[in-house]
């Protein structure tokens, strides 16, 4: 395996990367959404919109989100969570999200949402949650079930109904939903103001992410994992303030990092994101680099495809120019994901087996 650098191996090329198969851990519905989609559902509805073509509010979005502080950055989602309060918006921005991943060649993908910010056109929260489903297999059917989606439960971390949600997500369990997560700004609402959640889902045997260590650091991490129980991080990044390289290259794990890796706690890594809110300076800079080169289970992702003019065509690209990958790495983050992925276990290793790996073997990967 390649992972960490064969220099002599060739890149991929932008063709190759649009068609290998990858997987989709932590991308937002309400951050995903296409212009054109969020002016016709805003005309229809009477919502102000900062800009009225799909070219200029694409723009508007990723400018402004571009601000280098996860609190103006969650600002933008007012305008797509404006547009997505109707179960029949809410089910066509699922069904557009499932076709858009199908076509960046996304075979499995876990999308996720705050079911409490879409009731306030009167729909119970069941009623979005089945919306969201209904559109997301509609999405299936379209691309012909190249894709496997499921969905996770967001709560908000700055509100308190995250145990309603954590039961919501059960009582669907069998249905489409595959876990849950808190998200929302980080810093001054730590993971354990929600720890009833969490210990009712560890009751429950159900599985959970924490958005942590993206705009607050290592304490955050640490109540994640060790007081709630995470299963994976949200973005993680900042494990790198537990870790020291020396001027000779030599590498020292504090002791939370090396639980990290020992334990194999997936991070789910966003690098565009990341650089938008701050938490990274540049995609080279981009604490992936390293973690990738320690061999933690670092998985790509999108975050928000809107907000971040991304997709994981754009985000494996651009770590292919940043740091050199080459296929066989590119399928190292994608069996990562797999491997991490809150789908049963019969059902991941189908998904590697029949698609993943001969995916890569179709393109030529080693
Ligand atoms: O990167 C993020 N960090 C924290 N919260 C986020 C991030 N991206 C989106 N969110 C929030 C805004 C959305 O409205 C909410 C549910 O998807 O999750
Ligand atoms: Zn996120």
């Amino acid at each position: 395996m390649s992972v960490i650098l064969d220099v002599d191996a060739p890149r991929p090329s932008a063709e190759q990367v649009l068609k290998a198969p990858k997987a989709l851990l932590h991308d937002h519905l309400d951050g995903g959404l296409r212009p054109q989609t969020i002016l016709e559902i805003a005309q229809e509805i009477g919502h102000e919109l900062p800009a009225d073509d799909a070219e200029s509010l694409g723009r508007w979005f990723a400018e402004s989100a571009d601000s280098g502080s996860l609190v103006r950055y969650l600002e933008t989602f007012d305008h797509t969570v404006a547009v997505m309060q109707r179960a029949e918006d809410i089910a066509r921005v699922a069904r557009e999200c499932v076709e858009d991943l199908a076509a960046d060649g996304v075979v499995y993908a876990e999308v996720r949402y705050a079911p409490e910010q879409h009731v306030t056109g009167g729909l119970t929260l069941d009623e979005v949650v089945s919306a969201v489903q209904l559109g997301f297999e509609e999405g299936v059917a379209a691309a012909d079930g190249k894709i496997v989606v499921r969905q996770l439960l967001t709560a908000m971390r700055h509100q308190a109904r995250s145990r309603e949600i954590a039961e919501l997500s059960v009582a669907w369990r069998d249905r489409g939903v595959a876990g849950f997560d808190i998200a929302g700004a980080e810093a001054g609402y730590p993971p354990t103001r929600h720890l009833d959640a969490f210990e009712y889902l560890q009751r429950e045997n159900s599985h959970f992410t924490i958005h942590a260590g993206e705009a607050f650091g290592l304490p955050s991490i640490w109540q994640a994992i060790q007081w709630c129980g995470a299963d994976r991080l949200g973005h993680g990044v900042r494990i790198i303030d537990d870790i020291t390289v020396g001027d000779d290259g030599a590498v020292q794990l504090g002791r939370l990092a090396a639980y990290v890796r020992d334990m194999r706690i997936p991070l789910e890594m966003c690098p565009h994101s990341n650089i938008q809110t701050g938490a990274a300076a540049s995609i080279a800079e981009h604490p992936i680099g390293l973690l990738t080169r320690l061999r933690f289970r670092v998985t790509v992702n999108t975050d928000n495809r809107l907000m971040s003019q991304t997709s994981m065509s754009k985000e494996m690209g651009a770590l292919v120019e940043a740091f050199g990958y080459t296929l066989e790495d590119l399928r190292w983050f994608t069996i990562n994901a797999m491997k991490s992925a809150f789908l049963p276990f019969d059902e991941r290793l189908a998904i590697i087996d029949d698609v993943i790996k001969p995916g890569y073997a179709e393109l030529g990967a080693l």
